[in-house]
Order: structure tokens, then sequence, then C-alpha cells
């Protein structure tokens, strides 16, 4: 095994040598070694979960004693994980990375998951600018000359890997592609474990997407060895754990019981979580995604769960994103701060003891509303919320009864799932669209629920059924819209002709396709030759 050989197919040298150096390169191979082979076991379990259930979801009766054991919680937070009142998200492009330093955000998630597109650039280069933001040699000069550096505090930062789920084809031992997410955390690891250390902070992380505790276990596992590994003591790593899917919401707190000793308590995950439901459930249709708000009762039940699992075992709840970003319309850029506003008095209310936002224009909302309510305490983990009962009934009550769409939800799932994705294989994670933040977990949503309209014939409005035929033909008509506008550059029409095109055979296949991202990356990003499959000929023809 040790002489399998270890190939990198994307930029090596430059200042991708300091990143890529061969001890780091080593650490990571290690790790995938020792931990590569259960996540492949995990995610086949996934695909044998999802494809074999026959009753609905329930919580589990093999973990029962962990929930019903009420004496055990999770590590105290570190001390610069103790107040999280504001917690700015994007990706570590390098001006990005220093506006979220100087966003005066409590802490800022450092984003290779939904706001990244995972080119090579951007993973590696994403990298450099997190190490170089702690060597404190981080800056940045505009096409306009604007110059940018870091301010003197700040943010605690943590760092979003990528999700199981995804391979990082670059890095290969004996032609088998490393775990992406083993990447992500490992390059940080070695590179600015110590480095946090040393600044009187520590290597903390928020891990996405994550189906079950046994995944939760399987980070935990991998902490412990990277710790052991670099003679780091344990318990130095903190994680906060999305609640992102509806399998992990019956799982929260054996997912905590998992992460104790590295625990820093449980992020609401909103977007994924609604991508989540409608993949789980797919003859459960739900109306458009802005009909689908936090306060319809399944969402309900979900948040308050959340907040007194945490808050039982004495861990942060942390809330999640109002996607709206404020734009330069002065009307619409008030608009979306009173949207904000709501949301977080609705969290706070609830006993979240901190929240995100996607832009530093909502870092002062986000905190006044939180300093409201919270005055000079750094959180409410007091705040038990024994008042919360919530069953599995109520996890799954989506009204669903009668939904009709209408031409512009079909159209904006349509026009963002073709942008989004274009704008993804360009190498852009996040994007503003319409006033709306979109990443990947909305761009999630778009498509899957346009493949749940066609799969179940959903009717509109106006009389006819959602059909493979009607949003083929609304893709063809954006895109010709776009065309004929004159909107898009030779690459620019590429990457949307590729987008129509990957869009088109995952709204058409017979059950609903787990990830958008991952044939997307396989296919376009990945710096491989994966021939087009059957149906992509078709489509492309
Ligand atoms: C479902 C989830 O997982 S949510 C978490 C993942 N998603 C995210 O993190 C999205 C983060 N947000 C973003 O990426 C961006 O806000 C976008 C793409 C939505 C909009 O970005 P822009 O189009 O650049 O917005 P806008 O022009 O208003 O930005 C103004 C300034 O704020 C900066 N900015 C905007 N958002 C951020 C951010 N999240 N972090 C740091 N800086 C930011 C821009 O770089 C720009 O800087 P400049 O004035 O120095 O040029
Ligand atoms: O990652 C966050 C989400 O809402 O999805
Ligand atoms: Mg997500």
């Amino acid at each position: 095994m040790a002489s399998e050989e270890i190939t990198i197919t994307g930029t090596t040298d430059g200042r991708y040598a300091e990143i890529l150096t061969p001890e780091a390169i080593d650490f990571v191979v290690a790790l995938d070694r020792e931990f590569g082979a259960r996540r492949v076991q995990l995610l086949e379990r996934r695909r044998r979960r999802r494809t074999t259930r026959t009753t609905e979801l329930d919580f589990l009766p093999s973990t029962r004693h962990i929930r019903d054991d009420a004496s055990w919680t999770v590590a105290p937070p570190a001390h610069d994980l103790l107040d999280r009142r504001v917690e700015i998200t994007g990706p570590p492009e390098r001006k990005m990375t220093i506006n979220a330093l100087n966003s005066g955000a409590k802490v800022w998630m450092a984003d290779f998951e939904d706001a990244t597109a995972p080119t090579w650039e951007n993973v590696v280069i994403g990298q450099l600018n997190l190490r170089d933001a702690l060597d404190g040699t981080l800056d940045f000069t505009s096409e306009e000359g604007k110059e940018y550096k870091v301010n003197g505090w700040i943010p605690t930062i943590m760092v979003r890997p990528r999700g199981w789920h995804l391979p990082e084809c670059h890095l290969r031992i004996g032609g088998r592609a490393v775990s992406a997410a083993l990447f992500d955390f490992g390059l940080y690891f070695f590179h600015c474990a110590q480095r946090q250390i040393d600044r009187g902070s520590g290597p903390y992380f928020y891990l996405p997407k994550l189906e079950s505790h046994l995944e939760a276990r399987l980070w935990n596992d991998v902490f412990v060895w990277a710790q052991e590994t670099c003679g780091i003591p344990r318990g130095t790593i903190r994680a906060t754990v999305l609640i992102e899917t509806i399998t992990a919401a019956f799982e929260m707190d054996e997912i905590l019981y998992e992460l104790r000793e590295h625990s820093a308590g449980l992020n609401a995950g909103r977007w994924d979580y609604l991508f989540s439901m409608i993949k789980n459930r797919p003859d459960v249709v739900l109306p458009e995604r802005s009909q689908v708000t936090m306060t319809a009762p399944f969402m309900r039940a979900y948040t308050e769960l959340l907040v007194r699992t945490c808050h039982r075992r004495n861990a942060h709840a942390i809330g999640g994103m109002a996607a709206v970003v404020p734009s330069r319309d002065p009307v619409a850029a008030k608009r979306a701060l009173n949207q904000v506003r709501q949301d977080k008095r609705r969290e706070v209310g609830d006993g979240f003891d901190g929240s995100w936002v996607a832009h530093p224009g909502l870092v002062d909302t986000c905190r006044e509303v939180f300093d409201q309510w919270l005055g000079d305490e750094p959180h409410q983990i007091v705040r038990k919320r024994e008042d919360v009962k919530v069953t599995a009934d109520d996890l799954l009550d989506v009204k669903a009864v009668g939904v009709q769409v209408s031409e512009v939800a079909l159209r904006t799932n349509v026009s963002v799932a073709l942008r989004y994705t274009a704008a993804w294989l360009g190498g852009r994670g996040a994007v503003a669209l319409g006033g709306l933040m979109e990443d990947a977990a909305t761009a999630e949503i778009c498509r899957a629920q346009l493949w749940q309209w066609i799969s179940t014939a959903t009717p509109t409005d106006y009389g006819v059924p959602v059909s493979a035929a009607l949003v083929t033909r609304m893709l063809r008509e954006e895109l010709d819209v776009l065309s004929e506008t004159g909107a898009l550059d030779e690459d620019a029409a590429r990457r949307f002709s590729q987008a129509r095109t990957l869009l088109t055979v995952l709204l058409t296949e017979r059950t609903c396709p787990e990830f958008l991202t991952l044939p997307a990356y396989l296919r376009h990003l990945s710096g491989g030759s994966a021939a087009p499959t059957p149906a992509e000929v078709t489509v492309a023809a």
C-alpha cells in the first residue's frame, strides 16, 4: 500500500508550492489512507438508507440511551467561541477574506463548501489566503487600484471543509481520488492549527451535510488522529455541525455525543435542510421556495428541537442564513435589512446564541438584534427550552396538499439553477441574483424542486402540469434570451451551455440525483476527462 503512486494533476508551482509542500501532501495522504475506506462505507450506507427505506423516518431506537441520558454535556466552549452572536460566511477568496476579517463579526466561517466552486485554484489558493491571514501578510489591490489590508482585530476563524460526498480528483493515491473533506481539513490543520494556537485561538471547523452520527464519529476520529499525529492536545479542535439533512435532524443528540470533546454546538443549515427534505421525501411536494419560510411547522419543529438539544448539552445553537443581500437601491436595501432583522429576532427569541450573515452590510443588523436580547451575556445557553416537545411527526409535518406552482416560480427556479450552475463552472460558488444570495444549497433546492415537480407532474396555476418538456423548453428560452441580448462572451456561452446540458440530464433522472455539484465537479472541474453519459450526448445533440 505504501508504494501506491501519489499524483497531483493541478498547478503545484509558484505560491501553490507553499501549501502543497511534500509534508502537507504526506499528511493529507496519510489521513485519506487512515479514513478513506470508512468514508466510502458511510457513503454507501447513505445510499442504502435512502433507497431501501420502507417506513417514515424516526428517532433511532438503538441510540435511545444517549438521548435519555441527561448527564452528559459537550466540552466547555473555547474562550473565543463563547460569544458568537454574529458570524459572517464566505469563500476564502483573497479580497473577501480581507473584507470578512474587517467586517466586525465575531466569527468568520471560511467556506470551502456551499460558497466555493472547488476549482483547484479556489481550494489551494483559499488555503494560502488563510495562512497569509494568520501570518499578517494578506493584502490585495483591485484592478481599480483599491488597496485592501486586514485591520487590527480579527474575528475567530472557523473553516468549513467540503462534505463527505465530494472527491478531490487533483490528488490521487494509486489512481484513487482523495476525499475533498480530508483534503480541505488536512491542509488547513497542517498549515494553520499551530499558527492558530500560537495566537491564542485554535483550529475550529464547521462540518457540513452530515447524514448520521456515524459520520460525526468519523470526524471525531479524524480529529483525534490529527491532534495525536501533530502533537496537539486532544480537545483543541472545535467543530460546529450543521444540521442540514432531515436524517441528521433525528440524530442531533447522537451527533453532539460523538463529538462531545470537540463539539462547538450545532447550526441550523436551513437551505440544505429543505433540499434534503425534497430528496428524501420525493412524493411530498413542496411549494416554491419563497413560500416555505422558517415559520412553516416542519421548519419550526427543526429549529426548536435544535435549540433545545444544544442547550440541554451546554452547547451553542447557531442560527442560519437569511439569504438576502443588500442592494445598491436604497428601497431594496432597506427591505433586505428589515427581512434580516425579522429573521434574527425570531432566532434570538427562540433561543439561538448567534446567527449567520452572508454580507458585511448585514453584520450590524444581526449584532444589534442579538445585543438587544443578550445584553452583556455571551449566549443564552441557560435557557433550556424545556417547554419544547418535538415528535417525529412534527419534523415531517409538511403541509403539501394541493400544491400548484406559478409560471414565475418555475421560471425563477430555472433561471437560478442555470445561472448559478454557469457561475459555479466559472469558479464562483456564491452569487447575488435578484437580491438573493445564491449558493450551492439554494441552487440545489431550485433544481431538486424542478425535478420533483416534473416527476410528480405538479399542476401549474395556468392549467398544465409541469413536465420535462416544459422545463427543458424554459431552460432553452432562458439561454436564448441571454444569448440574444449579447450578455454572454464566448467563455460564458460555453459555461451556460454546459450548465443547461447538465441540468437537463439531472432534471429528467428517474430518482432525484444526490447532488448537482458532484457530477458538475467530476465532469468540469476535476481536471479529468470523464466521458459524457448517453443521456448527455442526447441532450447536447
Ligand atoms: C446556505 C449557506 O451555506 S449560506 C453560507 C454560504 N454562502 C455564503 O457564504 C455567501 C457569502 N456571500 C457572498 O459570497 C456575497 O455576499 C455575494 C456573492 C452573495 C454577493 O457578493 P457581491 O456581489 O460582491 O456583493 P456586493 O457588491 O454588495 O459586495 C460589496 C462588498 O462586500 C464584499 N462582500 C460581500 N459579501 C461578502 C462576504 N460574505 N464576505 C466578505 N466580503 C463580502 C464584496 O467583496 C464587496 O467588497 P468591495 O466593496 O471591497 O469590492
Ligand atoms: O449551509 C447552510 C445551509 O443553509 O445550507
Ligand atoms: Mg449547507
